[in-house]
């Protein structure tokens, strides 16, 4: 549902009609998931980012803004934000309160984040009506994702109808994927009379993380062969071959693949059977069984790797005879067994590795994730030093001892960056 425009009036933003200036250089990123919106501020022309902010919580009783500028405090404003138009509207009135609203000449475009462009966009798109039509199309393959999508792109659009929106997808660095992983090894014509098969998601992170991953070796991207581990709420590897991602654990939906924070990941697909036949359960409970009671969630009840760490850690002391301690520790090593897997497969489909590359919330963060997903590997060429493994850092960095035959990095993605400079990209042709 979009705002009503009196609703647009109370949040303090009006619409307006302004093109971007001769020397618009900024974009507005924006990352709209299921129930948040982030968004960032970046001025390409400097790679300055004048403001960032998150809205938490749509749709529930009381919703969080937090607007942070450059140069200045963070603001933040606790109210019921009923969706995303709503969110999208008072976020603008922020910007707007830092002289940085919609309607701003310096604003060049707006670059969205689009989780599921299926098998047609390849590459970032201005939106159209027709590319709305064509997104609103994908819902059922991304229904948590790509409503808040459109909800984003519409609400910008009626806001500043004369701003060029971008939608960057999310399956699009994914599109290269030769069609023998793409396929799943069911009927040809049921999968294609309803469009089943590998898309891929984290595309823009992959991308990004993979390129940045060649530059730290000081070597050109088309030369080298990366396996790109994202390891956020949502998690997926990926094998980039010379620049072009070859294969991708994610699937139809991102559902596929590793263990995740509430999601389980691949099981055996007679697990649904299973359940719907035995246990009696629907579609619905079953979808949101494995979309948010499952992974780390559903092994030991956090799906914050940081909380997982200090149970284990707590051990024996946890207060409940080290049970906690336990099934902490199981929810790990089943995440990291299914993390061993793909890296082990993808070493496979690629032949040759240059480097391994962790990356997003846990991956950036979690020394025990790293250490525990490459040990044992010397045989594939992977091995990792404790002391640069322990290091803190925001920067991007080795993490394998100078002699090893295959490089593992820590490199942190920059979602928002790689969607600002593809929508720049594109509307200064
Ligand atoms: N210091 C840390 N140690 C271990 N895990 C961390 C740390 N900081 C963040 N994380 C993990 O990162 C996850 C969030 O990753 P992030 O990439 O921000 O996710 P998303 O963008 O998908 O919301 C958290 O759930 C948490 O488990
Ligand atoms: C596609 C996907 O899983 O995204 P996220 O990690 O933001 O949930
Ligand atoms: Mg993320």
């Amino acid at each position: 549902m979009t705002p009503q425009p009196e609703e647009r009036q109370q949040s303090g933003s009006t619409s307006t009609d302004r093109a971007p200036g001769p020397d618009a250089t900024r974009v507005l990123v924006l990352n709209s998931g299921s129930s948040s919106v982030k968004y960032q501020l970046i001025d390409m022309a400097d790679g300055s980012r004048p403001a960032a902010g998150i809205v938490e919580r749509i749709g529930e009783e009381s919703s969080l803004l937090r607007h942070v500028p450059q140069d200045g405090e963070p603001r933040e404003t606790v109210r019921r934000f009923a969706d995303h138009g709503e969110a999208l509207s008072a976020v603008a009135a922020e910007l707007a309160a830092d002289g940085a609203g919609l309607d701003s000449p310096r604003l060049a475009a707006i670059g969205h984040r689009v989780v599921h462009g299926g098998q047609r966009f390849t590459a970032p798109t201005v939106v159209d009506d027709e590319v709305l039509a064509e997104v609103e199309r994908l819902v059922p393959l991304a229904p948590l994702h790509n409503p808040a999508n459109l909800t984003g792109i519409r609400t910008a659009r009626e806001l500043n109808p004369a701003l060029p929106q971008v939608a960057v997808f999310d399956t699009a660095f994914h599109t290269s994927i030769p069609e023998h992983a793409a396929r799943y090894a069911i009927d040809v014509e049921t999968a294609d009379a309803h469009r089943v098969r590998r898309y891929g998601f984290h595309g823009t992170s992959h991308a990004y993380v993979s390129r940045r991953t060649a530059r730290l070796l000081g070597r050109d991207p088309a030369d080298v062969n990366v396996i790109v581990l994202h390891l956020g709420n949502g998690a997926s590897a990926s094998a980039v071959a010379g620049g072009r991602c070859v294969e991708t654990s994610m699937g139809l939906t991102p559902l596929e693949g590793l263990v995740m924070g509430t999601r389980s990941g691949d099981l055996d697909p007679a697990v649904i059977l299973h359940l719907h036949r035995v246990a009696g359960m629907d579609v619905d409970a079953v979808d949101e069984l494995l979309n948010k009671r499952s992974g780390l969630v559903g092994l030991c009840g956090d799906n914050d790797m940081r909380e997982i760490r200090r149970r284990i850690d707590a051990g024996e002391d946890d207060g409940h005879g080290g049970a906690d301690a336990r099934r902490a520790q199981l929810a790990f090593d089943v995440y990291v067994h299914r993390l061993r897997k793909y890296l082990g497969a993808y070493v496979a489909v690629l032949g040759r590795v240059d480097a391994v590359a962790f990356t997003a919330g846990v991956g950036e963060n979690s020394a025990e994730v790293r250490a525990a997903t490459v040990a044992g590997l010397e045989v594939l060429g992977l091995e990792i030093c404790p002391e640069r493994n322990a290091e803190r850092s925001r920067e991007a960095r080795l993490v394998s001892p100078e002699y090893a035959r295959t490089a593992v990095a820590v490199v942190p993605t920059d979602e928002e960056l790689e969607i600002a400079a593809q929508a720049y990209r594109l509307v200064n042709g």
